[in-house]
């Protein structure tokens, strides 16, 4: 199997990495010419939780030409870049699968509607930091989760086997509820890591930020309280801790000036919980509170 992987930021860069070493044929889409020098120049280089460093050789493309029946292409944009995206995989042949490694809940039903007959979720529960150009950093070994959204199954099965060193995988069953639980996990550390500008593990060591996740916890637990017994605070805690070097995706947005993708995670979750009936005071008000830095990012 080939593999195509549109997005060469955090995720793009650490799936391409781990990947290259069980697939021979890896692609990775990059869009600008500096980063498309750097990689032909170094190679892809990742930096291991060890201290060590893996180098590999991906090949890069600079745009989306038609692709063989053969190929597994994997989106590893942000929310906020799928739409362009959308337009140019419509022109993909029908058969080619497509895996989307998005936080968050909006995508989920916008990818259902291309016209491919194999759609795909993962959620990744690593930690990933572009460092320049061609490094990667792994910042926290996780599992990739992968579910079928509908199609042919093959691939997953493929990806959920694969043994690949410190890139562990694993097949779900339920895609909705597969990113809601990634959605729920990322209202607690995006949002609080991206006021605060701090990484992932300070959350549980500042006594403060860890009665907030607390507090938030609780919270949530009793909007969705079905998910308590799914998902505990400990677990909480524990992708924190496993994740605890890491740059929060949103607070990476935030240090670059980019849009965040809090509409997506923490603004989807308060609409589901608004369905129920139940307001989430804690954590509204940390979205309009995200809503107003980046708003006044915009003007600086
Ligand atoms: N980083 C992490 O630790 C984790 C991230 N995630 C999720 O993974 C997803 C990706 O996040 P992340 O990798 O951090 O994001 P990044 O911003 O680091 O990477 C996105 C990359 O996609 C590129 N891109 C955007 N549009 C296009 C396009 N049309 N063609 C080619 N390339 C394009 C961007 O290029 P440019 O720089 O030019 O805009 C950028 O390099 C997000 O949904 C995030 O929430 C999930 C778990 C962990
Ligand atoms: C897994 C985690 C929390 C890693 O930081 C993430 O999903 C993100 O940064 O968006």
């Amino acid at each position: 199997m080939k593999i195509t992987i549109i997005g060469a930021g955090s995720v793009g860069m650490l799936v391409a990495s781990f990947l290259s070493e069980s697939f021979h044929d890896i692609s990775l889409i990059v869009r600008s010419n500096e980063q498309t020098i750097a990689l032909h120049e170094h190679g892809l280089v990742r930096e291991n939780l060890d201290g060590t460093i893996s180098k590999t050789k991906v090949n890069i493309k600079s745009h989306l030409t038609p692709l063989s029946e053969d190929t597994l292409i994997i989106v590893a944009v942000k929310y906020n870049q799928l739409q362009n995206i959308y337009k140019i995989l419509e022109t993909q042949h029908k058969n080619i699968p497509i895996l989307f490694l998005q936080n968050g809940l909006a995508h989920y039903e916008e990818a259902l509607c291309l016209p491919q007959e194999t759609i795909l979720f993962g959620s990744c529960q690593f930690g990933a930091e572009k460092i320049n150009q061609y490094t990667v950093a792994h910042r926290g070994i996780g599992v990739l989760k992968l579910a079928m959204g509908r199609g042919k199954e093959k691939i997953l099965h493929t990806l959920s086997e694969l043994k690949i060193q410190n890139f562990p995988t694993e097949y779900i069953e339920n895609a909705e509820q597969m990113l809601f639980e990634k959605a729920l996990l990322n209202c607690f550390i995006n949002p609080l890591t991206t006021l605060l500008m701090v990484k992932n593990g300070e959350l549980v060591e500042n006594v403060h930020s860890l009665k907030l996740l607390e507090d938030l916890y609780n919270e949530l637990m009793d909007a969705f309280p079905e998910e308590r017994e799914r998902f505990q605070f400990a677990d909480v805690k524990k992708l924190c801790i496993q994740t605890a070097s890491n740059t929060s995706s949103m607070l990476a947005d935030r240090i670059h000036n980019r849009q965040t993708e809090v509409k997506t995670i923490v603004g989807a979750v308060i609409k589901k919980a608004q369905v129920r009936g139940k307001s989430l005071p804690i954590l509204s008000t940390l979205y309009h509170l995200l809503l107003a830095v980046e708003e006044s990012g915009e003007k600086m």
